[in-house]
């Protein structure tokens, strides 16, 4: 969905209004959206601690946090503001709630949920007092309490048109963003003070007729943005997708298996892995049964099956000059979409052979592997970069990081909503080509592959992140590729 800067929320708004809806609706809506995705991502019982300024962005706090309380959730509330000084509505929502909790002020506790609704899209400049104050207050508990900040619209203390980042700033783990993404949140300089993103839309407040404010439209993809598609009654194997992958290498095997475990976990019907004949072993004893394994030592074979995606470099390492040669020619030949991951880029960097960059290809490069094959990466920042690269070159982009951006020639630029830092761990590059892969096999265009991809690899790590078992130090790769059917079932 294309974002909007906080002037622009604020006309869609009025013009809502005039069309006789009301702000107590909204607001509604907007803290029953929010507690639902808090449920969504942590559904067990906790102690919940609400932060509230003076304005709306208060009142939906107040909306999830009444919500929370009567599904039995231990709640609470911390507020600086004399109850004289609330705007009436979030004054109706604190008595809903009931004003004994403004009178019994609680601190959060150990693994506490904290609801940031200090500032909203009414914020201007700086946090002044009492709000700095209790920012300071939230982010201190974050750390010490292993407490997780929930951001209601926009973390305060951030401008909501340019990231820009004040001092004492909240630093959310999640901001759930109410109607439309503010173009803000997307910003590079507000990532760590965001974290992860999920929209509530409201359905009087849509976007349409709205300008983007950028050149290149800036969009956020969420579990709303992409459809999923469902399969005939009558569909056989062949018709689900067959993916081909070249991966693989002596001491990288774990890449080529996890590739290849995640394009059949992505609903393609067939995966062929093709390995050099001397690791076959090794890799069939780690592969799940369904993979099939064909050794080989000639790339062209990615080409006499009929494949209908083409995965190309996880795991690769530093192939000899003669098997270079003849992946390039295989890129250069196939029609099919061609995820080109990992080592495939960087040879492809080494050897200047940009020119295998066509409409077909959809490249993944981390930001080492950007600077690589695109050196002028190293002078912009992750939008121009993206927004140039994709100027200069035909295939689709995904330019992975804290948020992944997605685009392709004059695509708006789609930012990934979902992510956690647990994904900074080896493998989660080579589960999502493999699901881009099995994604494209099936049908779907490559910049909606690619979109996907990226958005359910987020998606499954957060969800992973909900058992008691796996934790931010513990996610592994095959975590995710665990997780990615609850990914799957959490798209609209
Ligand atoms: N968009 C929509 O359609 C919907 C919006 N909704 C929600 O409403 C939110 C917007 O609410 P809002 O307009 O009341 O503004 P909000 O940010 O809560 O507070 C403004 C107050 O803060 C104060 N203040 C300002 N800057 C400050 C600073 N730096 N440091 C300290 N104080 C500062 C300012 O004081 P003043 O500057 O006027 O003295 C004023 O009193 C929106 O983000 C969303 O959450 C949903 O409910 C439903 C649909
Ligand atoms: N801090 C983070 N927040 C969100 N996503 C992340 C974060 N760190 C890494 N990721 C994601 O994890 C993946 C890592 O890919 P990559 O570096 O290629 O891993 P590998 O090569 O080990 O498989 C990328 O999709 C990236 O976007
Ligand atoms: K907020």
């Amino acid at each position: 969905m294309l974002s909007v800067t906080c002037q622009q929320m604020q006309d869609i708004e009025a013009a809502s209004f005039k069309q006789g809806h009301k702000p107590e609706s909204l607001m509604e809506q907007a803290g029953a959206g929010i507690a639902k995705t808090i449920l969504h991502y942590f559904p067990n019982k906790r102690n919940a601690v609400a932060y509230l300024g003076r304005g709306h962005n208060a009142g939906d706090a107040l909306v999830a946090l009444r919500i929370l309380r009567d599904l039995g959730w231990q709640v609470g509330i911390r507020c600086e503001n004399a109850l004289h000084e609330l705007a009436p509505l979030t004054r109706r929502k604190l008595r809903e709630l009931g004003d004994d909790f403004y009178y019994n002020q609680k601190r959060p506790e150990k693994d506490s949920i904290i609801l940031d609704g200090l500032l909203g899209i009414g914020a201007k400049g700086p946090l002044r007092e009492p709000l700095a104050l209790l920012a300071g207050e939230m982010n201190h508990h974050r750390v010490q309490g292993r407490s997780n900040t929930i951001a209601m619209d926009i973390p305060s203390g951030i401008n909501g048109d340019t990231g820009e980042v004040y001092d004492g700033a909240v630093i959310a783990d999640l901001t759930i963003t109410i109607a439309i993404p503010k173009t803000g949140l997307l910003s590079q300089n507000a990532v760590n003070h965001v974290g992860s993103l999920a929209l509530v839309p409201l359905e009087a407040l849509t976007p349409e007729n709205i300008q983007p404010s950028q050149p290149r439209p800036l969009h956020l993809t969420t579990r709303h943005s992409i459809k999923r598609k469902r399969r005939s009654f009558d569909t056989h194997k062949g018709q689900a997708g067959r993916v081909g992958i070249w991966a693989g290498s002596e001491g990288m095997l774990g890449a080529a298996s996890l590739c290849a475990e995640a394009a059949i976990r992505s609903g393609a019907g067939l995966v062929t892995l093709f390995t050099p004949p001397t690791l076959y072993a090794a890799l069939a004893s780690i592969t799940p049964r369904e993979i099939i394994i064909t050794p080989s030592i000639n790339p062209q074979d990615l080409l006499k099956s009929r494949f209908d995606a083409l995965v190309i470099g996880p795991g690769l390492g530093s192939p000899v000059a003669s098997l270079a040669e003849k992946l390039f020619a295989v890129i250069q030949e196939t029609e099919l979409p061609c995820v080109l991951d990992a080592d495939m880029l960087n040879l492809i960097a080494r050897e200047k052979r940009l020119d295998l960059f066509r409409k077909n290809t959809i490249l993944t490069p981390h930001p080492g592997e950007m600077a690589r094959i695109y050196p002028a990466s190293e002078h912009f920042s992750r939008v121009p970069t993206a927004d140039n690269f994709t100027s200069e070159y035909s295939s689709t982009l995904l330019y992975k990081g804290a948020r992944t951006l997605v685009a392709w020639e004059a695509s708006p630029i789609y930012h990934n909503s979902t992510g956690t830092p647990a994904m900074a761990t080896a493998g989660q590059g080579d589960v999502l080509s493999g699901l881009i892969g099995g994604l494209c096999a099936q049908g779907y265009p490559n910049l909606e592959a690619a979109r996907l991809a990226a958005w359910l690899c987020g998606e499954a790590c957060q969800l992973a992140l909900r058992e008691s078992h796996i934790t931010e130090e513990t996610l592994t790769a095959s975590d995710t590729i665990a997780h990615l059917a609850q990914a799957f079932d959490a798209l609209t």
